[in-house]
This record gives structure tokens, C-alpha cells and sequence, in this order.
């Protein structure tokens, strides 16, 4: 059987590095290219790549991915940044390569993606939720892409089961002292040196409290991830947004 041909994109980074291991220990993978920032796009083209997984910057993913799309490329996203015009915009694009598949994860963690999905269930049952999240102080954005989807999913479901807005009584606050807003959850960002990337999930309701901590240790733990979707998204075509499509978490 031939082996997949992978580049990895951004591939002196933290991620990347790791990614680029991965690949190379992986049995059904070759290492097609590994690019970085002073890399021409052209590279990624000629290396005959049929997958690219890209872990560079929120700035960069955009015009990596359209590159992508447009050479019939398929993609495994882990790159931060997406917004719904953002996803709207590769959707455009895919129109147009009917057989490419795209991979958007906002956490390539088994832990991370199940957290999500705790917290996404949990959510009708609480008036409070909010997210703290911690990482390395070397992380470009805030609050990390994953908290950002723990919010949008948790504010989905309480809108789903008629939920009134969290209760909240602050009229006076210092800038920022209550975390980013999305969709009506508060999201809190801690960037410590000594951490990798860490979430909680706190819920809370009359006399009682729930929290969900998810803690990758190490990049590795984002591996396995990256390989299954990698070895996934060759016969997905479109854009899947999140992991968890690729994981049978019903079990
Ligand atoms: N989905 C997931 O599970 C995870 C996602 N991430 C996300 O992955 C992204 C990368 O994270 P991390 O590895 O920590 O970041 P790093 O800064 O360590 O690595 C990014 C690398 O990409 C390079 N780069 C920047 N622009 C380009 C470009 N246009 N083309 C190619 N390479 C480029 C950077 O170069 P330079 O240093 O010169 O800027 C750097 O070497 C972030 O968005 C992060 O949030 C991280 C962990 C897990
Ligand atoms: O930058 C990181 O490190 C991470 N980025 C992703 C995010 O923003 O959610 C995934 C994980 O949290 C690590």
C-alpha cells in the first residue's frame, strides 16, 4: 500500500516539530515537505503533498489554506483564529475542488475534544457557566481557539433549552476583569510559563458547582489527533469543523 504523502506547515514550531515527528514515525506516512516561514508556497505544490496539515499563525492559515484548496490539496487544520466569515469563506472555496476535504480543529486532544462535548451536555443544566483557560506564555492568541468553541457550544445549548442569560450582577468593573464575552459566556485567559494548554469548564447552580479540567501535559498528546485526521480527511470531502467527526464518541 502507498504511504500518504504529508507536508507540515509551520513546521519549526512548537506544534509543527512535533507534527513532523509524528509523520515520520507514522507506518502509512511520508514526510512530503516541511515548511516554514521563509517557505514558498510553490515548495508545497512541487513536493507532491496530497495532505498538508498547517500549524502556523492565525495571519498565515488563511492564504495556506486557499492554496491548499486550490491545488487539490486536502488540509488538517489546527491553526487558531476562525471566525464564522472565516469558515464561510473556505466553504467558498471548496465549492469550487469538490473532491477536497479540509479538517478545522480547534483541539486535536482526545480529552480536549471530550471536555467540549461534556461541557456542551452539561450546559441546560446549570444558570452559570464560565471558561478559564491557561497556556504558555509563547501563544499568539486569546483566548485560545478552544475555549472560544467551548463558549459557542455551551451558549448553543443554552439557547436550545430556553435558557434566560446568566445571572450577573456587575455594574462596575475594571477593563477586562470579567473575560472576553462570547455569545453571552465569559471566557478568562491565564498565560503562565511552566504550562502547556489547559481548560476549565466551570457550571454553576443553586447550591452546587461543576467543573471540567482537561490538561495536555505535553504536544504530543495533539498526535494521534493530527494522524487520524490526516488519514481521514483524504476521503472527506468539504469542510469538517472539529475533531469529534472523526471519532465515534457515542461508543
Ligand atoms: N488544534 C490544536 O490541537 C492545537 C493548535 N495549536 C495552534 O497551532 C498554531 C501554532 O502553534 P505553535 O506551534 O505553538 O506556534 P509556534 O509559533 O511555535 O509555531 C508556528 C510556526 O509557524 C511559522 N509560520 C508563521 N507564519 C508562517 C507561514 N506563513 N508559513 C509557514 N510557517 C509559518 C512560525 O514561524 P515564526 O516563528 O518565524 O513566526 C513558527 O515556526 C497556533 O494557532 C496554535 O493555537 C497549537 C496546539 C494545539
Ligand atoms: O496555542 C496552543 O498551545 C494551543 N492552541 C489551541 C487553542 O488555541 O485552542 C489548542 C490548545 O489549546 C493548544
Amino acid at each position: 500500500m502507498s504511504k500518504l504523502r504529508v507536508a507540515v506547515l509551520g513546521s519549526e514550531g512548537r506544534m509543527g516539530s512535533e507534527a513532523v515527528r509524528a509523520v515520520e514515525s507514522a507506518d502509512d506516512m511520508e514526510l512530503a515537505a516541511a515548511l516554514d516561514r521563509d517557505d514558498h508556497l510553490d515548495a508545497l505544490t512541487a513536493s507532491g503533498a496530497q495532505v498538508a496539515v498547517d500549524l502556523t499563525h492565525p495571519d498565515a492559515v488563511m492564504d495556506n489554506l486557499r492554496h491548499c484548496v486550490a491545488n487539490d490539496i486536502h488540509a488538517v487544520v489546527g491553526t487558531t483564529g476562525w471566525t464564522d466569515e472565516r469558515l464561510a469563506t473556505v466553504r467558498g472555496w471548496l465549492e469550487s475542488s469538490p473532491d477536497t476535504g479540509v479538517l478545522i480543529a480547534p483541539n486535536f486532544g482526545i480529552g480536549a475534544v471530550l471536555m467540549m462535548r461534556f461541557a456542551r451536555q452539561a450546559a441546560r443544566f446549570f444558570e452559570s457557566a464560565e471558561v478559564v483557560e491557561l497556556h504558555h506564555p509563547g501563544k499568539a492568541d486569546a483566548p485560545s481557539g478552544t475555549a472560544a468553541r467551548t463558549a459557542q457550544l455551551i451558549a448553543a445549548a443554552r439557547d436550545d433549552a430556553g435558557l434566560p442569560a446568566q445571572p450577573d450582577a456587575t455594574t462596575t468593573a475594571l477593563d477586562g476583569a470579567r473575560g472576553a464575552d462570547i455569545d453571552g459566556v465569559h471566557v478568562h485567559a491565564v498565560r503562565m510559563r511552566g504550562l502547556v494548554a489547559h481548560q476549565e469548564v466551570l457550571f454553576g447552580g443553586e447550591g452546587e458547582t461543576l467543573t471540567i479540567r482537561h490538561d495536555s501535559l505535553h504536544r504530543s498528546s495533539f498526535m494521534p489527533g493530527v494522524l487520524l485526521g490526516v488519514r481521514r480527511i483524504v476521503s472527506a470531502p468539504g469542510l469538517t469543523y472539529g475533531l469529534e467527526h472523526f471519532l465515534d464518541l457515542e461508543g
